[in-house]
């Protein structure tokens, strides 16, 4: 599974650590900056291991992070909703930050899910370089794979540096993204159930 396109592949093989490195110096030099200067001599070693931690989602496997489901739930069929997940991703674009909020559900068909692999499905996909409508979308798929529950409902509510910090600068816009499957694809009243619970306060 995880038949997701952002995963490390043969012709995207990992470069060394010095290589990284080395390339980090190459940006400090494109900023206008001295990478020999004494506060930036740790800088690029810093910034490649921050990178291993802000985009650890291409060494995680989604099987093993969802793999637990549990039967026993006495007959509960109706909506899990976690609301409010909060992640950090970036974008493909620019490399910068996307800062959101997400909020997933799914009808059970018999099996749920620990509650705390949903935050990690996010987490996962938010640490990768990505674009939100492809974030929602694998998250959406992660649990219909794995759970094959009655509908899968993925809202993602998220600002983007992109466009705050540069470029058309408008700061404070959101970008929300939905996805849908199941029953909460077919059936307007469970969509707006949801959404209704996601708003709700
Ligand atoms: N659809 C989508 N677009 C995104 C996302 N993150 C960033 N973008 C957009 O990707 C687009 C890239 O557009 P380009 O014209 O190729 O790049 P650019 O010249 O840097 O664009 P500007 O940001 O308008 O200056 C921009 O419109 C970004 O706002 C995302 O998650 N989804
Ligand atoms: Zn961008």
């Amino acid at each position: 599974m995880d038949a997701v396109v952002n995963k490390l592949s043969p012709e995207t093989e990992r470069p060394s650590r010095e290589e990284a490195e080395e390339a980090v110096r190459t940006l400090l030099r494109w900023v206008g900056d001295d990478p020999s200067r004494e506060g930036l001599l740790d800088t690029p070693k810093r910034v490649v291991k921050a990178y291993r931690e802000l985009f650890a989602g291409y060494d995680a496997d989604i099987d093993e992070v969802l793999g637990t489901t549990f039967e026993e739930v006495a007959g509960y069929n109706d909506i899990v909703l976690v609301r409010d997940i909060p992640f950090f991703s970036h974008c493909e674009h620019h490399m910068l930050p996307v800062i959101g909020k997400a909020h997933v559900a799914y009808l059970p068909d018999g099996r749920v899910l620990g509650l705390s692999k949903i935050a990690r499905v996010v987490e996962v996909y938010g640490r990768r370089l990505q674009t939100q409508e492809a974030m929602t979308a694998q998250i959406a798929d992660a649990i219909e794979e794995t759970l094959r529950p009655q509908g899968v409902a993925v809202f993602i509510e998220a600002e983007h540096m992109c466009m705050a910090m540069r470029g058309v600068q408008k700061s404070g816009s959101t970008t929300l993204t939905t996805t849908f499957t199941g029953r909460f694809k077919d059936n307007a009243a469970e969509q707006a159930r949801f959404m209704s619970m996601v708003r709700g306060r």
